[in-house]
């Protein structure tokens, strides 16, 4: 798992941050959090929704403040678990190395960040900004996820571990065709997701680019 997994009492802080677009968040990243939480014993762990997540097809992501607050209602119960606007307020594309280089401003430098992805975020971590200072600023951990081959394969020794979790194959994705053809996504979601879903309309068929960013949250 990597030297980095254990904790000396009384030691710096640990701080996992589990970043992603949430659009909308799931039991696979839940669980992903969670599982990290404990086997780094981690303090807490941040969830940061992506403002602009630039890789994606932006047009089709939902608002960052529906995002955001399913985040907020998703994580609301496990007092480890934590939400930051950091992405959100910040304009621009989201470059996880700004968000790396604010956190470890706002925490000072003996926290030790943990930056959780699943096998597919990891797989393409060469593709992101600033690269190699990213693994300067926080130790990344990559959980398996079904369908995509979990390696570090490229990636600088020491810096990544990789963890077996229990396998959910779960996907924002599919949640929103799920949503847009009718389907339910009880139990791929926490409860709470799929009333704000259905109180928002979130993911049915009309595309929500229209929208202003929390006009369904403001309206409901
Ligand atoms: N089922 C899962 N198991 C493990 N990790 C996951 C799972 N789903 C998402 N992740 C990880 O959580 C982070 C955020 O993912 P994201 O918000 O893009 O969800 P997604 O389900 O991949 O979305 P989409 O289907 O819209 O691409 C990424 O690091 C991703 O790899
Ligand atoms: O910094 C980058 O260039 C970069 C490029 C793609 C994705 N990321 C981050 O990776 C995390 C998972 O992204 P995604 O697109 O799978 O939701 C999320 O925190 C994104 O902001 C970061």
């Amino acid at each position: 798992m990597g030297a980095d997994a254990g904790r000396a009492p009384g030691g710096p802080r640990r701080v996992g941050v589990m970043g992603g677009t949430f659009d909308p968040i799931h039991h696979g990243h839940l669980v992903a959090a969670s599982e990290v939480a404990h086997l780094f014993h981690l303090d807490e762990v941040l969830f940061v929704p992506a403002g602009r997540p630039y890789q994606k097809d932006l047009a089709k992501v939902a608002p960052a403040e529906d995002r955001y607050l399913m985040t907020v209602i998703a994580t609301a119960e496990n007092p480890q678990f934590k939400v930051s606007r950091i992405e959100v307020d910040r304009e621009g594309p989201t470059y996880t190395i700004d968000t790396l280089r604010q956190l470890r401003s706002t925490y000072g430098p003996d926290v030790k960040l943990f930056f959780i992805t699943g096998a597919d975020a990891l797989g393409a971590i060469l593709s992101w900004q600033n690269v190699d200072e990213l693994f300067e600023l926080a130790h990344f951990v990559g959980c398996n996820r079904p369908g995509h081959r979990l390696t570090d394969t490229g990636l600088p020794d020491g810096k990544v571990s990789l963890v077996e979790i229990p396998a959910l194959a779960i996907s924002s994705t599919e949640c929103r065709e799920r949503v847009s053809k009718g389907e339910p996504i009880w139990y791929l979601v926490p409860d709470g997701i799929v009333r704000y879903i259905n109180k928002t309309g979130l993911y049915l068929d009309e595309p929500s680019a229209g929208r202003t960013p929390g006009e369904a949250a403001a309206s409901s």
